[in-house]
This record gives C-alpha cells, structure tokens and sequence, in this order.
C-alpha cells in the first residue's frame, strides 16, 4: 500500500474530523495526471474529429484494429483505455491488456503475454483488446512476428498499437490498421484544461502563468499538467517565473536575445546567455535547439538571417541528436552568426 493510500486508511479510521486543509493536502500528493486523464472519449481534448470516429466503432461494437500515431502526452493511451472503459464497463480492465513493445525482457514476452491474454476465457464478450505502446520500438522482423500474431488471434483480439511515427510501421501491419493521427493539442485545447485543473484543485494561475505553462509544454497535455502540478507545490500563485524554473525553458525573449547579440556581432554577449541557459537554468542542449526552431519566425530578423539560422538549427539539431557535445554545437552556431557579421 502506498503512503499516501495508508494515511488516508488512518485518516477514515479515526474519530477526529478531518481539517479542509488536511483533506487539499492529501489531495495534492496525487498524480494530476492520472486523476485528470479523461474516462470518455468524448472528454478527450483536442481531438473532436478522432474521437468521434472512434465513437461509431464502440456504437457498432465493431472495433478495427487500430494504430495510433503522434508526439508524447497528447492522449493516445486515453483514447484506447477510454474505449475499453465505453466498450466493457466495469469489467474493462479484464478485457484490455496493455503492453509495452520495447519491453527489456524482449519480443517473445510480449508476444507470449499476448497468446496467454488472447487464448485466455472470455466473459461473454466478442473480443478483447491489446494496446501495444512504442510499437515502432520494434524491428521490421519483430513486427512481421507481431503480424502474424495479430493474423492468428484476429478471430477474438483487437490491436490498438501506438507510435511516435507510423512511417517507422511495416506496411502489412499499417494495411491491417485503421490509422488516426494524434497531433500536438492546440494551445486553446491545452489552456482550457490547465484552467479546468487548477479550479478544481483551488489553485490561482495567472495569465502569464498559464501561457508559459502552454508554451513550455508545445502540445504535450501531459508535460503541461506535470508543470502545473509541480509549480503549484513552489509556492500559492502558479506564475510566468514558477513555470520557466520548474520546467528548465528559456524565456522566449532570452532566446531571441541571446541570437540577435550573436547577429550582431557581438558573440561574447550571446555566448554569456548561452551559458547562463546550459548553467544556471540546468538546459539541455537539444531543448534550446528546440525552443530556437519553434521561435525563430517570431524574431525581428530578415528572411534572409532567418533562412541561414534555420539552416544551422536543422545541421545542430542533427549533430547533437546523434551524440555531439552540446555546448560545442551551441557555441559554434552562435559564432558563426557572429563571423558573417563581423
Ligand atoms: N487530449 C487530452 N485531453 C485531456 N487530457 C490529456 C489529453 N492527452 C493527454 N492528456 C493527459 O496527459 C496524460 C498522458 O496522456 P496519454 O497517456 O494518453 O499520452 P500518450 O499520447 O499515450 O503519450 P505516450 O506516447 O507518451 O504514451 C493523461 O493521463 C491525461 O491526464
């Protein structure tokens, strides 16, 4: 039992009355995450259009199998286990198996997790669900296995499988899926359910605050509430600074400060910023990379600057994905902003 279930086992056992501040503060070591994640389909934000369609199979009670493709924390998981919840009721949870493909024990535990699952008795129910999370984890020759499994039980089982890219999927396995594209949640989509949250758990925001927490997460709904959750544990108003220190992002105006200095000329101005995001404010490389491709259009810089930056973003982007030092890359971006200048 965990801590926070036994406290709570003490706290009802008791005679005393339990105090409202007691009661926000058991509420609060929760995961916001899992007490906010849509039951329905039709509470799932941002993806009216998916959620729908998904709908008419749950009313048909004819379920394809599916293959979900999109970025981190934008609802795939909810969507499959809302599904099952609208499919099976109260006996969900005996009919939805979820996995995960990149499972360090290796394929043939998932797939021997899969037979047992799928050759298991049925309560009275067509078929049951598997959901294989970062099923383009596998190789080509894992997914080929896993097709035939989905060939084998395609009698009484539905996959749901789910991906960052669905290019990375076989194609005789995309040709088996019904595909939905889950993409980054829209900052309205994400604003309102940030909002939602904090009223229900009697936290004040302000409107700063709840667009920094929008621009730090960039569409992953799950890095937003995480932040909301973690900055409100900081201190009583989740505000512009609480979000830009717990979540480790830059100030959109540092970054294009830090840039214009360099096209200026002046490297050493760019470069003290460069250091104070990698040092003081614990930055990773490749997110200030990030954070630079997704503002570079907003800057106050020709065409012609913005087109050779995001020409050296796409090349540094590349170098540190596949292992170069950061601070170098970094470093060597800026510098040479500065030479064309100079
Ligand atoms: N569209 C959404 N509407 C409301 N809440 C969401 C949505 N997407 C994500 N969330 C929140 O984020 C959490 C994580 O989402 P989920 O597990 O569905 O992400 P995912 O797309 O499956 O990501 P991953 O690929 O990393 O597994 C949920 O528990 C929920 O609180």
């Amino acid at each position: 039992m965990s801590e926070v279930e036994s406290e709570a086992d003490e706290v009802a056992e008791s005679d005393e009355a339990v105090e409202p501040d007691e009661a926000a503060e058991a509420g609060r070591d929760e995961i916001w995450i899992e007490k906010y994640r849509p039951e329905r389909l039709d509470e799932v934000a941002g993806h009216e259009d998916i959620t729908e369609r998904l709908s008419r199979y749950v009313e048909r009670d004819d379920l394809p199998n599916l293959l979900f493709s999109g970025p981190a924390g934008v609802g795939k998981t909810t969507s499959a286990v809302a599904i099952a919840k609208e499919l099976y009721g109260d006996d969900w949870e005996s009919n939805f198996l979820e996995l995960n493909a990149s499972d360090q024990r290796g394929i043939d535990v998932v797939r021997d997790r899969i037979k047992n699952f799928a050759r298991s008795s049925f309560g009275g129910y067509n078929y049951r669900i598997i959901f294989l999370d970062e099923a383009d984890s596998l190789t080509s020759d894992a997914q080929s296995a896993l097709r035939r499994t989905m060939e084998q039980f395609s009698s009484n089982t539905r996959f749901i499988l789910s991906c960052n890219y669905s290019s990375k999927i076989i194609d005789p396995i995309q040709s088996r899926c019904a595909t939905f594209r889950f993409g980054p949640i829209s900052d309205e989509g994400v604003t309102e359910q940030i909002l939602k949250v904090a009223e229900q758990e009697g936290i004040e925001t302000t409107e700063d605050g709840v667009e920094a927490l929008v621009y730090a997460a960039d569409g992953d709904m799950r890095k937003a509430i995480n932040a909301l959750q973690a900055a409100a544990v900081m201190g009583e108003v989740v505000d512009e600074e609480a979000v830009f220190t717990i979540t480790s992002t830059a100030r959109p105006e540092e970054i294009e400060e830090m840039v214009t200095h360099a096209i200026e000329g002046d490297f050493s101005k760019s470069r003290s910023i460069l250091d104070d995001l990698l040092t003081n404010k614990g930055m990773a490389g490749g997110d200030i990379i990030d954070q630079l491709h997704r503002s570079v259009w907003e800057f106050d810089l020709s065409d012609e600057a913005t087109v050779r930056l995001m020409d050296r973003v796409g090349e540094v982007d590349y170098r540190i994905t596949e292992g170069a030092n950061e601070r170098v890359q970094l470093e060597a971006l800026l510098a040479s902003l500065s030479l064309e200048q100079n």
